[in-house]
């Protein structure tokens, strides 16, 4: 049995961080999980990994300052925090607490004002080490859902003939082998998103950051996104970094859940959600005492962060 959620919370104050998919019956296909050897469920470290035995992600003492001068702004930090490969880590907070910059500031896409950020061990590269998903899904709207996933596969280094094996496969994992030969402008946002997640799982990287990637969809769309993002992430222990506004996704998806205090962010709440990964089906995980407990723990600290 899972760990009360008042004794799995450890709440940190300024800068001291603590530190699938197969488808049931009469559902729509999801995102599956990867089969050994199809590129996808990877654990080793690939570009930018590091060592078996580096934390995925390493946060320590970070601030991060918009503008110079009189206009300078710190949005996030003092922050400190570490990731333990295989985590599903989701990062909650009011809108403008920096959420996005610390997972640009992971993806090494900006470089913190002071502290340091390593992913796998080494400071992170942009478009190295981490596949990203965004909100508004970047595809490439000329080529096919197909050519797509096929590109993210020729970007990972992955040759022609190994290309055209893996294509289909990670189709089927997300459930679009059907639309595999439409293009982008001719599939539902739902499915866009799918394929931006079958392009971030395409290459062997060890970490997947994720920024509000569902925050567009309907709400079934999105509930079914999740329920297959969560089977995904149980088998194949790669590492999560996901931000979200929503209290019920960030307890449903994570193992952590950071919550982040409004401007500048830091964090309010760091907490072990101690559900099981696998077992029950969605709605029994919903229903169990302890999901509900998680859930009032979160929405209380986000609560309480934003005042
Ligand atoms: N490139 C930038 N230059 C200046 N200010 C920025 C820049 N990017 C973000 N900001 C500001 O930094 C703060 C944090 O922004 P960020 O996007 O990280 O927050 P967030 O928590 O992800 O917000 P939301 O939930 O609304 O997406 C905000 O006040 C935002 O206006």
């Amino acid at each position: 049995m899972s760990s009360p959620p008042d004794l799995a919370a450890t709440a940190t104050g300024p800068g001291e961080g603590v530190g699938a998919i197969g488808t049931g019956p009469g559902r729509e296909a999801g995102i599956a999980a990867a089969g050994p050897g199809e590129g996808v469920g990877a654990t080793a470290a690939g570009p930018g990994g590091g060592s078996a035995g580096e934390a995925a992600v390493d946060v320590r003492e970070v601030e991060h300052v918009y503008g110079a001068g009189g206009d300078a702004v710190t949005v996030l930090g003092p922050i400190s925090l570490t990731v333990p490969r295989g985590s599903f880590l989701v990062i909650v907070g009011a809108s403008g607490c920096g959420k996005s910059t610390l997972l640009r500031l992971i993806a090494g896409f900006e470089r913190p004002t002071s502290g340091t950020v390593r992913t796998g061990g080494a400071e992170p590269v942009p478009g190295r080490g981490a596949g990203i998903v965004f909100q508004q899904p970047r595809l490439f709207p000329w080529r096919t859902v197909g050519g797509n996933v096929e590109l993210a596969l020729r970007y990972a280094g992955v040759p022609r003939t190994e290309r055209a094996r893996r294509v289909p496969h990670l189709l089927e994992r997300v459930g679009l082998h059907d639309v595999a030969d439409r293009r982008i402008w001719q599939i539902s946002g739902g499915q866009q998103q799918r394929v931006a997640i079958a392009r971030a799982m395409a290459g062997d990287d060890p970490l997947l950051l994720l920024d509000e990637p569902f925050a567009a969809l309907d709400a079934l769309t999105r509930e079914r996104l999740q329920e297959d993002l969560r089977r995904v992430s149980a088998e194949t222990g790669r590492t999560f970094v996901f931000v979200t506004h929503s209290v019920e996704e960030a307890v449903f998806l994570g193992t952590r859940v950071v919550v982040l205090t409004r401007q500048p962010g830091r964090i309010a709440l760091d907490l072990d959600i101690t559900l099981p990964r696998t077992g029950p089906e969605p709605d029994e995980l919903r229903a169990l005492p302890d999901y509900a407990a998680f859930r009032t723990t979160v929405g209380q600290a986000v609560r309480a962060a934003a005042e």
